[in-house]
């Protein structure tokens, strides 16, 4: 079987190039009393096989990085290249705040025996890494890898003793972090561990890779969403001692949850991030207290290979003939951008058809009904006194009643939609497999891309903020770019809206042509 690897795991992740066994096993030959050879001379490894797994994050741990990292039967065997992209991630929150990386200190909450992430972290990034960690055996091997490795001069291995995940450790240094880090016990009983525990989806394949982690370091009462709520609460406490807080995600369903207590605990920004190896996605969540703009951290997985979609398009209807000419059109469209306080960076008119080149900076167009409402309202509000100064208002007063009813009853089913929609996906993602989880060796590929649904939500945390630095129009705070041509085709006038833009969702693409849908008239 060949290790999966796929293409939307980071692009500077080096396994994006799969590892050859041949040659690992040519030159390891620990390693090559795993694989198997066929007649045809193909290179196999046996992924059920826990010792073949162990055997093969720690030869890729030495060839690549130059590091022998012992890792003891029954702890977590760390899966190489799903580790890369987490500390890539990372490398990208770092580099939007252009820091070197000899001032880094970063602490990775529950290290491991492997002591993998700081040791990676250590070795390819020059950062300085404090691991914490619980269990005993655990603190004995991390620290025995940091020294055989002779890397203590940047990496500290603190045993937590106390029931917190920061506090302890930060009430006992004086030093000051650029970020945490933290692979969360994702599962809150044993029997969720079992491969045929009861929320497998039943199509889905058996896991074909062994079981290879400890009960304790896998499980936690109250399972990732406990772990990671008491991380976000502590973070609220501690602020601004660690600049970027961040954590992974093991089962989907719990980001909105998390994201939620973001929102409460009133943090500055926050991002959301997948980590995909073959059919393995985790998910990493990143937010801060300090004036930073995480969302400009790029996206992992569209990169340069991401095959631009075809545009989105919508066919102007045609209410009055005599006026329906692209000209005309084209003076409402300029009229709705306006509306939308975009910047149209260029207008180009060719043969007839015109296409403006935009930029927007904060999202003007979504939630329209809500944004309305809450104007109504007000309005209704200063109603009152204006009524008793002249009579001629009343009629205006009780039609904006009736549109505020009207609104109110549109948006209540409006509103139900998004709720079971949600609830929905959450039960997909509850369908996880957590074995496979667990043993993060994926053979399969082609994991079915998602588009980030959550993004245009989080937009909305983000209205009127502004982040140091940043005025109404800045350049580099663009949060969709995008065209928007407008062109007749037969007797029809068709607009399109489309983005080369990596860092622009389609899904913000839909909600910008409904908008339109809903303002030309
Ligand atoms: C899923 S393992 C991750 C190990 C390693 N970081 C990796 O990615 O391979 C979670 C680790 O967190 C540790 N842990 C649990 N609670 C902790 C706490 N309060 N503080 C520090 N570590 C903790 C567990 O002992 C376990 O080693």
């Amino acid at each position: 079987m060949k290790m999966s690897m796929n293409k939307y795991m980071h692009p500077r992740n080096p396994y994006k190039h799969p590892p050859n066994f041949k040659q690992l096993a040519i030159q390891y030959a620990e390693f090559r009393t795993f694989v198997k050879q066929d007649i045809s001379g193909k290179v196999t490894l046996d992924f059920k096989d826990v010792n073949a797994l162990r055997s093969l994050s720690r030869v890729l741990l030495l060839k690549d990085f130059d590091l022998n990292v012992e890792i003891p039967p029954n702890k977590l065997i760390p899966t190489i290249p799903l580790r890369l992209n987490y500390l890539l991630w990372i490398e990208d929150l770092l580099n939007i705040q252009k820091i070197r990386s000899e001032e880094v200190w970063g602490i990775d909450i529950g290290t491991g025996a492997s002591c993998v992430y700081p040791l990676i972290a250590a070795k390819k990034f020059k950062w300085n890494m404090l691991g914490t960690e619980i269990d005993e055996e655990s603190i004995k091997c991390a620290r025995k890898n940091v020294s055989q490795n002779l890397l203590d001069k940047y990496i500290e291995v603190y045993q937590i003793t106390q029931d917190t995940l920061l506090i302890e450790v930060l009430n006992n240094t004086s030093k000051t972090f650029k970020f945490c880090m933290c692979n969360p016990p994702f599962f809150s009983s044993k029997q969720e561990l079992h491969p045929f525990f009861k929320s497998r989806r039943s199509n889905r394949p058996h896991p074909k890779n062994a079981f290879c982690a400890s009960v304790g370091e896998v499980v936690v009462n109250g399972g990732e969403v406990e772990f990671i709520t008491k991380l976000i609460k502590e973070s609220k406490e501690l602020k601004y001692k660690i600049d970027i807080f961040t954590t992974m995600i093991g089962h989907k369903s719990s980001l909105n949850q998390l994201k939620a207590l973001l929102r409460e605990v009133e943090v500055c920004s926050f991002k959301q991030t997948e980590f995909c190896q073959g059919r393995t996605t985790r998910w990493g969540l990143a937010w801060t207290y300090l004036d930073i703009d995480l969302r400009k951290i790029p996206e992992i997985q569209k990169n340069s290979k991401t095959k631009p979609k075809a545009p989105l398009s919508y066919i102007i209807p045609n209410s009055n003939n005599e006026s329906y000419r692209t000209e005309n059109i084209n003076i409402i469209i300029r009229k709705i951008l306006q509306d939308l306080k975009v910047e149209i960076i260029e207008e180009k008119i060719n043969k007839g058809n015109i296409v403006y080149d935009i930029k927007a900076y904060s999202n003007t167009w979504s939630n329209q009904r809500r944004k309305k409402r809450e104007k109504l309202n007000q309005l209704q509000h200063s109603i009152p006194s204006q009524i008793n100064g002249g009579n001629e208002k009343s009629d205006d007063c009780s039609q904006i009643v009736e549109h505020i009813d009207s609104r109110n009853s549109s948006l209540k089913s409006n509103e139900d939609v998004e709720v079971s929609d949600l609830s929905s996906s959450d039960k997909n993602s509850d369908l996880q497999d957590t074995s496979e989880k667990l043993s993060e060796m994926d053979i399969a590929s082609n994991t079915p891309k998602r588009e980030h649904e959550d993004d245009d939500d989080d937009e909305e945390y983000y209205d009127n903020k502004k982040f140091k630095g940043e005025s109404s129009v800045n350049n580099n705070n663009y949060i969709a770019q995008f065209f928007i041509s407008l062109k007749k085709v037969n007797v029809q006038i068709i607009m399109e809206i489309f983005s080369i833009d990596s860092n622009t969702n389609r899904e913000t693409l839909h909600q910008i042509l409904q908008y339109f849908k809903n303002n030309i008239k």
